[in-house]
C-alpha cells in the first residue's frame, strides 16, 4: 500500500467498536466523536508542509523494553514521548510496552504486539502509533500496512515540533533539510503527503481513498527534494559564513562568551532573561526556544561578556537534526564557557545531564570549561536537590551552583561563578604611577604580569598584561587611554 491512503480502510474503525474491547463507554463516544471530526477535517483543505504530526489527533504510543534498560527507563521515556506529541498538538490514548531481547527485524515489535495494536487503534479511534525509537523506512511500511494506521517514531515528532517554532530562516532552513533526510529513503510511504505538499493532489487520484503516486511521481518527488536539499545546503553555508562573520568581530572586540545549554525546559531562557533582564520566551513546553539570542551580561568585576540562549536537548534527538543545528550550536562550540542548566525538580535529572553531554559530545562542545546550574530549587525538595548535587560532585567532578530562575536565589553566586571561571582577558598597558599610587603598581604585581618597572623622577614607569579590571584601575595613569573606545552595541548584533 503507498501512501496514508488511510479511508482506504474504514472496516478498521468500524471492526471493534461495541464488542468487547475493553474500552469505557466513555473512551467509546470519544472515539466515535474523533472519528466524526476527523471526517470534516479530511475533507478540508490540504495542507502545507510536512507537517505530519499536526494532522494525528489521537495517538497509541509504543516502547520497547530491551535488555538493559528497566521498566520505569522505558516509562520515563515514553512520559517524555507523550510530553513531546502535547507540545505537538497530540493527545496520547493508550500506550504500549513491550520486553524483548532484539527488535524485530520486520516490524520492531513482536507479530502478536503488531495484532494488538491494531486492534488497540481501531478500538480508540486513534489516527496514529509512534513509536518511542527510531524505526527503519521498512518496518514503518510493514508496520502501517498491518497496523492499517499512520505509523511515526520519535524521531518525526521532534522535527515537526522544530518545524512548527522555527522562526528564523536558518532555523527553518536546518529543520527542512532535517526533515527532508529523514523523508527521502521512507518517500514510497509519504508520497501523498508531499505531493499535496506540491500543490493539490497527484493525478490518478491520489488524494483521499485513492492510491499513491506512480513510480514516475516516485521519482519526480525523489528528484525534486534532492535538489532541495543541495538548494537548503548552500543556503546554509551562506548563513554559517555570516555567524561565522559575526563572531570574528566579537573575537575582535575580545568579547567572551558563555553559553547556556541544557535539556529542553530546564529554564535556560528564563535565566537567561533573569540573568540579563532580556525578554525571551518561556514557557512550560518543550523547545520554546529555537533561535539562538544573545545578550550581554555584566560581571562583578565591571567586565562584560556575552551570553547566549539557544535550542534546548533532548534524550534520542535525531542525529539529522543536530547535524542540521551544529552552525546555531556553533555559540556553545565557540563558548569560553557552558553553563549547564539542569531542572533539578525533574525526577530524571541525571539521564538529563547524561543526554546533554551525549549531544555536546556530538557536536564535538564536549572539551570546553563547563559550570553545571541546579536550576528550580524553589519547586524542588530541599533534601532531593543536596542529593543530586551530591552525586554530579561525586560522578562528575561538577561543583554546581544552586538557583532558581523564579524567585532569583542564587543568581548572584551563578554570576560571581561565571566571572571566576571566564578567564579575565588581559591588555598590555603602559603607565606613569605617581609614587603616592605605589598601591597600584602592587596591585599590577598581583593581578597580572608586570613586564617593565623603571623609577623615574614622576613615579614608576609601568608596562604590564593585566585583567581589564585591573587595568581599569590605573585608568588616570595610562600613557593611552584603552577604555576611551569600549563596544557599547554588539550585544544587538542578533538581534530578535
Ligand atoms: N518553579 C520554577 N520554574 C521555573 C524556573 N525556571 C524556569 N521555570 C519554568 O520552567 C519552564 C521552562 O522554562 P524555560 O525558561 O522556557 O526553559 P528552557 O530551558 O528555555 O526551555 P526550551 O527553550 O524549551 O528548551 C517554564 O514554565 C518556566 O516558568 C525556576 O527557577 N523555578
Ligand atoms: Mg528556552
Amino acid at each position: 500500500m503507498d501512501g496514508y491512503a488511510l479511508d482506504d480502510e474504514p472496516a478498521a474503525d468500524d471492526l471493534l467498536l461495541g464488542d468487547g474491547s475493553g474500552l469505557s463507554a466513555e473512551q467509546l463516544s470519544r472515539a466515535e466523536e474523533r472519528r466524526r471530526r476527523r471526517d470534516v477535517i479530511e475533507e478540508g483543505a490540504p495542507r502545507e508542509g510536512v507537517d505530519i504530526i499536526r494532522r494525528v489527533e489521537a495517538a497509541v504510543i509504543v516502547g520497547v523494553q530491551l535488555p538493559g534498560r528497566t521498566s520505569a527507563d522505558v516509562e520515563a521515556s515514553l512520559d517524555e514521548l507523550e510530553a513531546l506529541l502535547d507540545t505537538a498538538g497530540a493527545e496520547v490514548v493508550e500506550r504500549v510496552v513491550q520486553r524483548l531481547d532484539t527488535p524485530q527485524a520486520a516490524t520492531y515489535i513482536g507479530g502478536g504486539k503488531v495484532g494488538e495494536l491494531r486492534e488497540l487503534v481501531a478500538a480508540h479511534g486513534a489516527d496514529a502509533v509512534v513509536f518511542d525509537d527510531e524505526l527503519s523506512p521498512a518496518q514503518q511500511r510493514t508496520l502501517e500496512e498491518r497496523v492499517k494506521q499512520k505509523v511515526l517514531d520519535r524521531t518525526i515528532v521532534i522535527l515537526d515540533i522544530f518545524a512548527q517554532h522555527a522562526t528564523s530562516r536558518e532555523g527553518k532552513a536546518q529543520v527542512e533539510l532535517a526533515q527532508l533526510n529523514y523523508l527521502l529513503p521512507r518517500l514510497r510511504g509519504w508520497g501523498t503527503a508531499l505531493s499535496r505538499q506540491a500543490g493539490g493532489r497527484t493525478a490518478g487520484g491520489a488524494g483521499i481513498g485513492g492510491r499513491g503516486p506512480g513510480e514516475t511521481q516516485l521519482e519526480v518527488d525523489r528528484r525534486r527534494i534532492m535538489r532541495r536539499i543541495a538548494k537548503l545546503r548552500r543556503d546554509l553555508k551562506d548563513y554559517a559564513r555570516i555567524r561565522e562573520t559575526k563572531a570574528s568581530e566579537r573575537e575582535r572586540n575580545r568579547v567572551q562568551v558563555a553559553a547556556l545549554v541544557g535539556y529542553t525546559n530546564a529554564g535556560k531562557s528564563s535565566l537567561l532573561n533573569r540573568l540579563t533582564g532580556a525578554d525571551v520566551l518561556v514557557e512550560n513546553r518543550l523547545f520554546a526556544t529555537l533561535d539562538p539570542t544573545v545578550r550581554r551580561l555584566p560581571l562583578d568585576d565591571g567586565r562584560d561578556i556575552v551570553l547566549t540562549d539557544t535550542v534546548g536537548f533532548v534524550r534520542k534527538l535525531p542525529h539529522g537534526l543536530v547535524e542540521a543545528f551544529k552552525s546555531t550550536l556553533e555559540e556553545s562550540l565557540t563558548a569560553d564557557l557552558l553553563v549547564h542548566v539542569v531542572d533539578a525538580s525533574h525526577p530524571e535529572a541525571e539521564s538529563h545531564i547524561v543526554a546533554v553531554h551525549e549531544v555536546l559530545e556530538e557536536i564535538g562542545a564536549d572539551a570546553g570549561a563547563e559550570q553545571l546550574v541546579l536550576n528550580k530549587i524553589d519547586r524542588a525538595d530541599p533534601a532531593t536537590v543536596e542529593a543530586l548535587a551530591r552525586r554530579v560532585q561525586v560522578e562528575l567532578d561538577a561543583d554546581p551552583v544552586l538557583v532558581s530562575a523564579h524567585t532569583g536565589e542564587g543568581i548572584e553566586d551563578l554570576v560571581e561563578r561565571i566571572g571566576l571561571r571566564i578567564p579575565g582577558q588581559r591588555i598590555r598597558i603602559s603607565a606613569h604611577v605617581p609614587y603616592a599610587r605605589q598601591d597600584l603598581v602592587a596591585l599590577a604585581h598581583r593581578s597580572g604580569q608586570v613586564v617593565k618597572e623603571a623609577h623615574g623622577d614622576k613615579g614608576t614607569e609601568l608596562v604590564a598584561d593585566l585583567d581589564v579590571r585591573a587595568a581599569r584601575r590605573l585608568r588616570p595613569y595610562l600613557d593611552v587611554d584603552v577604555f576611551a573606545e569600549e563596544p557599547e552595541d554588539w550585544e544587538r548584533e542578533t538581534g530578535t
